[in-house]
């Protein structure tokens, strides 16, 4: 179980995460959504260990991880797929689905992963990390080392970002499988509401706190009456109750 309790982050003198309160259940499949700079990734960082809160504490079962580094939490079971995957040259697709899995893991196996996300694996799994592979491919290539990572936490940034219509419903059923095979926690941020769909939670995060929390079905139908901290947006108003 991860607990955040009162985890408060300013940068550049602006208050951009107050006083978060939040627990992640063994197990649960979470989205975490919200308006747009509303505190989302920057509490996904926190999370990971990316960035440290200025107040406020973490803990992962019942251990204090606040100061842990980025390593220690990956090392404890917190996985971290960003919403600009990274880049390795020199590393091959092979050598990042098998450094995830831990274990030496035969070319049939690793291409097991690339198929779950919908690649053709013969024609990548030798393909160097690189500007070569389009978002897209790194995308799923980055979702198939966090499948092969199976850690207690896994943290998603948005990952229908570069995913094409058509592989967007393949998406959806990777991480229904994930969830019923990885036995650990998801959390998602995300702005789909198909992906809101397959939560067992929806939390939202606006103007830097959790406006509501509960199933999707509770917290849909205010999610649009959250305050977007402008009214106003390319000189259209908004109606905000
Ligand atoms: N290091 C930083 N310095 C200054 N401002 C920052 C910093 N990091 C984040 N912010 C600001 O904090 C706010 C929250 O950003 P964050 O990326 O967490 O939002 P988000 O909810 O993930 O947004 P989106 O849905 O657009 O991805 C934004 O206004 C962003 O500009």
């Amino acid at each position: 179980m991860l607990e955040l309790k009162n985890v408060s982050f300013s940068a550049d003198g602006k208050e951009i995460l107050k006083n978060i309160n939040l627990v992640i259940e063994d197990e649960k499949f979470v989205v975490m959504t919200g308006p747009n700079g509303g505190g989302k990734s920057t509490l996904a960082k926190i999370i990971a260990g990316i960035q440290k809160p200025d107040s406020g504490q973490i803990l992962l079962d019942g251990q204090d991880i606040t100061d842990w580094s980025i390593t220690k939490r990956a090392n404890s079971g917190i996985s971290f797929a960003f919403q600009q995957p990274v880049r390795f040259k020199g590393v091959t697709v092979k050598d990042l689905i098998t450094l995830a899995s831990g274990k030496d893991l035969s070319t049939a196996a690793a291409c097991e992963y690339l198929s779950e996300v919908g690649l053709c694996a013969k024609d990548y799994i030798d393909r160097e990390i690189n500007g070569s592979l389009s978002g897209g491919e790194l995308k799923r290539i980055e979702i198939a080392t966090v499948m092969a990572r199976k850690t207690k936490l896994t943290l998603f940034d948005e990952p229908e970002a570069g995913i094409d219509l058509w592989s967007f419903k393949n998406l959806i059923d990777v991480f229904e499988k994930m969830h019923g095979e990885i036995k650990g926690s998801i959390l998602i941020i995300s702005h789909q509401e198909r992906i809101l769909d397959i939560a067992d939670q929806v939390v939202v995060i606006s103007g830097g706190e959790v406006s509501k929390v509960g199933t999707k079905d509770e917290v849909l139908p205010g999610l649009f009456g959250v305050d977007l901290g402008c009214k106003y947006f390319k000189g259209v108003s908004y109606h905000v109750e």
